[in-house]
């Protein structure tokens, strides 16, 4: 495996002095704010037939056999496969791993993934990282705080202390440089005493707080690879070609991405292999030009975006359970892993609010064809679960159940002022004006329940006053019913199977007393959604996967 690595090893146990190419070293934040320039790529748009770029250099691998005591990795054979000299890359990138916060947790955390990595022989992957555990957390509480802590006690935000303490203790436990992370950990300050002087905390300024936690994590990374001997070099997404809109806290990626993400890991990779250790979840505002964030959880999303671009054969996501689960285990810990998911089954679950993926995830494996695997960096050994465009549906019937809570529910009922048509257009432009998105629908010729999707907001809940305007501006036409601490339950499977299911769910969900409020088949056929109240949501989740996943009876196979 990794080329990159050839010439710095000699079959000797003692890894070779540290070795940083040159991007690996503190690089400058300031840079984030100037033009976007990402090469002189010409055509934004990538298609299929742009693979070829990527594939020119057949696969010729270098094999290494790592052991793994006492927590460090050290290369005890190296079998050359094909004559090979550094400089010369006779190997291409091969697939795009990504590492949630939970794989990189602390120096151990991290130990353990650099092992993982290295027991891939076969492959030369891109790395993408999110923050080290609950960084992303702390840095927003953080922030929070110092919005009406005062400058002088910015010192004191003990989640400051905490991000202090965790990233300087793994950089020394990993015996790299501090160096590494102390001017980012000073700027971070910095940027605290920013925030509680203006009194105020921006949405483009949360998304500059909180990328420090994935700069951080990348280098420290990227320098401990280095000093086991394994070259490798850091990247910041908004610094390669991660272009996005300005939708501060949740921006999609834009299309230019792919080609310009593509040459800039390519063309350092063929001219001087290293494996690329990116960080996820940031990206680059194509107008503003600062830093934003791709959502919560958006790592998923940077390391599909990134199989996509160099049109990968294979994409991995490594979490912390044996893959996507028939549940939350936070609900029930006897969920059960999911072998086989389509790529819509997966963006529907992930959309019906399923922490596991990114709900934008799917769509550059979709459109790139390319597999998804998501798997568990605490036991690898477990199969996890594969994402494809299709699976044999034929045994298929439920896959997962999915829980979205404090969800708000909208009843309206037309006073007849308008048609049918003309009433449903208002319904949905009143929506439109106020840019609050809808997520579960069901209507009659003179009423619509509805629930409002309050994920677009990730750093709030739908404020109350959102919502009395909302009911405000609906009265107009309609006697409105506002209803909230409800939870949507999606049950994601073979809806060719929906009249087995439903059948089955209602039974459960009678025998325990609940009453559905809401109910509606998604027009992807892969969903049913029930509302239910809030307090009575995790009781139903529980004896719904009692009845579907553990019962004899049929249409409760996962597989
Ligand atoms: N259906 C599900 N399958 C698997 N995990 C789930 C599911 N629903 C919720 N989760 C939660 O998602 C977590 C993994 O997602 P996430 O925290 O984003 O991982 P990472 O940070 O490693 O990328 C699990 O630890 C689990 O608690
Ligand atoms: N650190 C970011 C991005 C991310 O993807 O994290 P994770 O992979 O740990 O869910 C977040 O917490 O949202």
């Amino acid at each position: 495996m990794m080329a990159a690595a050839s010439s710095q090893f000699s079959g000797v146990k003692t890894p070779p002095s540290r070795s940083f190419p040159k991007q690996t070293s503190l690089h400058s934040r300031s840079a984030f704010s100037s033009q976007l320039s990402f090469g002189t790529f010409q055509s934004p748009n990538y298609s299929k037939s742009n693979r070829s770029l990527f594939t020119r250099h057949c696969c010729k691998n270098t094999v290494f056999k790592v052991s793994c005591e006492g927590g460090n990795v050290d290369v005890i054979q190296r079998n050359k496969i094909e004559k090979s000299t550094l400089g010369e890359a006779k190997n291409e990138l091969t697939c795009v791993m990504k590492f949630g916060g939970s794989s990189v947790a602390s120096a151990e955390r991290m130990r353990e993934v650099a092992d993982l990595i290295l027991s891939f022989t076969n492959e030369s992957p891109v790395i993408v990282l999110s923050a080290m555990g609950k960084t992303t957390n702390k840095l927003l509480l953080a922030g929070e705080k110092a919005v009406s802590c005062g400058v002088n006690k910015v010192d004191d935000i003990e989640e400051l202390s905490f991000i202090k303490e965790l990233h300087r203790r793994t950089a020394d436990e990993l015996g790299v440089d501090r160096l590494i992370v102390d001017g980012h950990l000073e700027e971070l300050q910095q940027l605290l005493k920013g925030i509680a002087m203006m009194k105020e905390l921006t949405l483009r300024t949360t998304d500059y707080l909180v990328s420090f936690g994935e700069c951080m994590s990348t280098r420290i990374f990227a320098a401990y690879l280095n000093k086991i001997g394994v070259k490798a070099r850091q990247y910041d997404a908004f610094e390669i070609g991660f272009i996005t809109t300005d939708d501060f806290t949740n921006a999609d990626i834009l299309e230019a991405t792919y080609a310009a993400v593509a040459k800039r890991l390519n063309d350092d990779w063929n001219s001087d292999p290293a494996i690329p250790i990116v960080t996820g979840f940031l990206g680059k505002g194509w107008r503003s030009c600062a830093i934003t964030t791709l959502g919560r959880g958006g790592s998923d999303l940077t390391a599909t975006t990134i199989g996509k671009a160099l049109g990968f054969r294979e994409i991995q996501v490594w979490k912390d359970v044996d893959g996507v689960l028939t549940c939350d285990p936070n609900i029930y810990p006897r969920a059960e892993p999911v072998p086989y998911l389509t790529f819509d089954e997966a963006a529907e679950l992930a959309y019906c609010g399923a922490q596991v993926l990114h709900p934008q995830s799917m769509r550059p494996a979709r459109e790139g064809d390319i597999p998804v695997r998501v798997k568990n960096s605490y036991n690898p050994k477990a199969p996890g679960t594969l994402i494809t465009r299709s699976r044999d549906m034929s045994k298929a019937g439920l896959t997962s159940i999915v829980l979205k809570r404090n969800v708000t529910m909208l009843d309206i009922v037309s006073t007849r002022m308008l048609g049918q048509f003309g009433f449903l257009a208002k319904v949905f432009s009143i929506f439109e004006d106020l840019g609050i998105s809808v997520d579960v629908v069901a209507t009659s010729e003179v009423s619509i329940s509805l629930t409002l999707d309050p994920s677009k907001l990730w750093s709030r809940e739908l404020i109350q006053q959102e919502l009395d305007h909302v009911v405000e501006e609906l009265e107009k036409i309609a006697i409105v019913n506002l209803l909230q601490h409800r939870s949507i339950i999606s049950l994601i499977g073979n809806v060719k199977r929906s009249s087995l299911i439903l059948e089955k769910a209602f039974h459960v969900l009678r025998i325990n007393g609940v009453n559905v409020q809401m109910i509606s088949q998604g027009a992807s056929k892969v969903n049913i959604s029930l509302v239910v109240n809030d307090n009575e949501a995790e009781q139903c989740v529980r004896a719904l996967h009692a009845a579907f996943f553990e019962s004899e009876l049929p249409c409760g196979s996962a597989n």
